[in-house]
């Protein structure tokens, strides 16, 4: 469990992380977000004792990084996937990491392997692909079979195939057991692969829930139709006071039930071809939230790209 009590760093007038308190439950996967310098980078470091909190503190397991004798095995954290030797190949550099944290050196090839990794494990890292560079430095946060992960960022930059294995690696190491707290900014992949979410802005917490109530709590659902009757039916609808938007062939309805749609539609002999509910996303969730913290935010929408 990671905890943290009133969390704050400053740096000179840029307060970073202002007064965060928040708990990070094992079995689940925790999603971090929070738009661009909201502060997520600076709480990880914290965490791992990469930064001095200014005001508060946090723990894991109940004790500050700074206490724990061996933290690779209680924590484990990729950061920068580029933080390695490009020189030194993958095994090597596991092996340095488990020398130095008493970690036996078997665990080496159990990573390599976990991660899928075993074949290249000889080649130097610095000729590793970003997928390749992330696996490894997941391997060395598995190194010491922490309970506790951290991962700022794990599938920047990574294909498909690179992203989906992720996300099923981190269900099955929550699964497991394990707290998993991970940060991203591709709101569709966290809204498929965490199941809390932590949101900041501005330093500050915005919402602590789990991702439907987040999702639910900050978005309007809406319910397109469609009929062979639509005008008639539109006209009923605004009737009964919805609020209806029109797109070619359906109408969107914001923030009515389907049912109440349904069954005005029942009474009054109309056909329907569909009725059906649209959930907000993620994405709308997260910027209706955090719209007013965003440290730079663009005045107009962007141009439309020139040539096409
Ligand atoms: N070492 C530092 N010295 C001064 N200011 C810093 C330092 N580190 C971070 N900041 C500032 O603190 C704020 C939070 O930065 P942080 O990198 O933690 O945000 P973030 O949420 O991780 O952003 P991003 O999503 O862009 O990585 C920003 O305004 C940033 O400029």
């Amino acid at each position: 469990m990671i905890q943290a009590v009133g969390l704050t760093k400053v740096y000179g007038k840029t307060v970073a992380v202002d007064d965060l308190s928040f708990t990070v439950n094992p079995g689940i996967v925790t999603g971090f977000l929070g738009p661009n310098g909201a502060g997520k980078s600076t709480t990880m470091r914290m965490i791992l004792g990469l930064d001095t909190p200014t005001r508060g503190s946090v723990s894991i397991n109940g004790a500050p990084y700074s206490q724990i004798p061996q933290p690779l095995r209680q924590v484990g954290a990729l950061l920068d996937a580029n933080w390695i030797h490009p020189n030194r190949s993958a095994k090597a550099h596991l092996r340095w990491m488990a020398a130095s944290n008493g970690i036996p050196v078997s665990r080496v090839n159990e990573v390599l392997d976990t991660v899928g990794l075993s074949a290249v494990a000889d080649k130097a890292a610095g000729k590793y692909s970003l997928g390749m560079k992330q696996r490894l430095g997941i391997a060395g946060a598995l190194l010491g079979e922490p309970d506790i992960l951290l991962f700022d960022e794990p599938v920047n930059g990574l294909d498909p195939e690179g992203i989906h294995w992720i996300r099923s690696f981190l269900k099955q190491l929550a699964a497991n057991g394990k707290t998993v707290l991970v940060s991203s900014h591709l709101l569709s992949e966290m809204a498929l692969t965490a199941d809390h979410l932590l949101v900041i802005g501005r330093g500050k917490l915005i919402s602590d829930s789990s991702t439907g109530d987040f999702i639910a709590n900050s978005t309007t659902a809406t319910v397109s139709v469609r009929s062979p009757q639509l005008a008639q039916l539109r006209v009923l609808l605004a009737g009964a006071g919805m609020q209806i938007a029109d797109t070619q062939d359906a109408l969107i309805v914001t923030a009515s039930p389907m049912e109440q749609i349904g069954d005005i539609a029942a009474a009054n002999g109309i056909t329907l071809h569909e009725l059906a509910t649209k959930a907000g996303s993620l994405e709308d969730a997260f910027i209706n939230l955090t719209g007013d913290s965003v440290e730079y935010n663009a005045t107009s929408a962007p141009a439309a790209p020139q040539g096409i």
